[in-house]
């Protein structure tokens, strides 16, 4: 049988002083597949994110790419080995083009410093990394415009480009559709499917109509416990999850 796990957890913790932020979860990501992450605010998400790119070590317990085992390496590493991280705030370089923000991404990828024009040949492959990534998330026609010039819902969108900059296979997205409209979700959900067809995708996202639809593994976090992996259907049917959601709508309503 083909191990299509690309990414796994094993006991994976990270404590903040007494707050056990993710407390010995193991999870497993499979390629080609949108594993969604779901739980109330502060249930250890973003965390959990940070742990799989490497920008947080945790306390104990194991990140594996492709059974190696990863988590003491360096962020830089996790990008080489094609583990790309969005996040949860916009985090594009406003007063540059969009093709320069990719190609800043790029570079990290091709390595060597931000001297994007070190040489003809890095350059290039850059170059094509870039307007590739734009051209996936369907921002062609804003290569040269600025980004802070561009709709919000088009700045997320870059930012998941900038993500595919790197030539990543797997893309760790934290809320891309945060504050946005309608209409602006409806297009980032089409092409979440989409990137689902080629990459391993680690989905966390507070908009509940998003995820049903586009996860094919559902993961439920709550203070930073794993309460539940499974499909979409079972997810939402078990009974502890909605104590997880009601308890903390109950704890909102009586600090409120
Ligand atoms: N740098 C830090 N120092 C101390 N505590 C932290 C730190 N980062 C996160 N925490 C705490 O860890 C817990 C998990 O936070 P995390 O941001 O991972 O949750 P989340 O599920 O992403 O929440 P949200 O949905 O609100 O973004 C919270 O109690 C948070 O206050």
């Amino acid at each position: 049988m083909i191990n299509d796990i690309v990414l796994e957890t094993e006991a994976l913790s990270k404590h903040w002083g007494g707050i056990k932020a993710v407390d010995e979860v193991s999870l497993q990501f499979r390629d080609r597949l949108l594993h969604g992450v779901v739980g109330p605010n502060g249930a250890g998400k973003s965390t959990l994110l940070n742990m799989l790119c490497g920008t947080l070590k945790p306390t104990s317990g194991c990140v594996f790419h492709k059974g190696q085992r990863i988590d003491a390496l360096k962020p830089w590493k996790f990008v080489q080995r094609g583990i790309g991280r969005s996040f949860q705030k916009t985090n594009i370089y406003p007063e540059m083009t969009c093709l320069e923000n990719c190609a800043i991404s790029a570079q990290r990828r091709f390595g060597g410093n931000f001297n994007l024009f070190v040489s003809r040949h890095s350059n290039k492959l850059v170059r094509k990394a870039a307007e590739q990534a734009l051209a996936q998330v369907g921002l062609e026609d804003r290569t040269h415009a600025i980004a802070a010039e561009i709709s919000y819902g088009e700045q997320r969108q870059l930012e998941i480009a900038m993500v595919l900059a790197i030539d990543p296979c797997i893309l760790l997205l934290d809320e891309p559709m945060a504050g946005m409209g309608h209409d602006e979700s409806l297009r980032i959900i089409e092409l979440l499917k989409e990137l689902k067809k080629t990459y391993c995708i680690v989905l966390v996202e507070h908009d509940m109509d998003a995820i049903f639809e586009l996860s094919d593994q559902l993961t439920v976090l709550d203070n930073g416990r794993h309460l539940i992996t499974s499909s979409v259907d079972e997810v939402r049917a078990d009974p502890r999850v909605k104590d997880a959601y009601l308890g903390a709508e109950d704890e909102e309503e009586q600090t409120a």
